[in-house]
């Protein structure tokens, strides 16, 4: 079993199915650490309810980077964690950091492109498809391998809330699926791609 760590930023409804998923026996990992940058994230509420040790740290990756290792994390997964890690993070965990990001990447990513931010440029942009995309993370944001993506029709729809709701179902299954499959062994980078075996 991995032990998996998850950082988080604001409501953990992602945290929340990976949560469900490993008590449901479909990950075969543990989460051993829920980390926010923020101290009011319901998120922590739902780690505290599901019996998980939480923590809110405050731009530290250094203090980060301690934590995990005392607790022999071998899975870092940023669900909605809204800071930019630095090298010092990332160097630790190398393709051992996951992010979910809320697009089909590299559309709509970067600096600045984060929660309904994303979902507002896609209706305004007027493109017909919008989906998730999970990720390993690098130095640069969003630029990583990329792991899985799933696609969805959002032609239908006109509100940026509607967007995410959407795309939220999809983020819902794809990342704990994930998470299950690179506890399994089963993604491999290889020449800066990631793939499932
Ligand atoms: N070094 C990396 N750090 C992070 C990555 C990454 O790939 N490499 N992924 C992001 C997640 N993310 C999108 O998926 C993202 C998060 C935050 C931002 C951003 O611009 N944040 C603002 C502050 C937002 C706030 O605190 O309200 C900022 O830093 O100015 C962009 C993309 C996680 N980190
Ligand atoms: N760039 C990172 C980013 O935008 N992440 C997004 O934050 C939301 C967190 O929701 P949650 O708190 O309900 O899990 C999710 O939609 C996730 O894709």
């Amino acid at each position: 079993m991995l032990k998996i760590a998850v950082m988080i930023s604001g409501g953990g409804t992602d945290l929340q199915s990976i949560i469900d998923a490993c008590q449901a026996g479909k990950i075969n990992g543990t989460i051993e650490l829920v980390i926010s940058n923020r101290q009011k994230a319901y998120g922590l509420q739902r780690a505290q309810k599901a019996g998980i040790e939480t923590a809110v740290v405050k731009k530290n990756d250094t203090l980060i980077v301690s934590m995990l290792k005392e607790r022999n994390i071998d899975l870092v997964v940023l669900a909605g964690y809204l800071a930019i890690l630095t090298d010092e993070l990332i160097d630790a965990y190398p393709n051992q950091i996951i992010n979910i990001h809320p697009s089909l990447i590299p559309s709509f990513c970067g600096a600045g492109m984060y929660g309904m931010h994303v979902h507002e440029a896609v209706l305004n942009r007027g493109v017909k498809v919008s989906g998730a995309t999970v990720h390993f993370v690098s130095s640069e944001i969003d630029g990583g391998p990329i792991i899985k993506q799933v696609a969805c029709d959002i032609s239908d729809l006109d509100k940026p809330e509607d967007i995410q709701a959407r795309v939220l179902e999809i983020e819902h299954r794809i990342l704990p699926e994930v998470v299950g499959l690179y506890c399994d062994g089963r993604i491999k980078v290889e020449n800066g791609r990631a793939k499932v075996i």
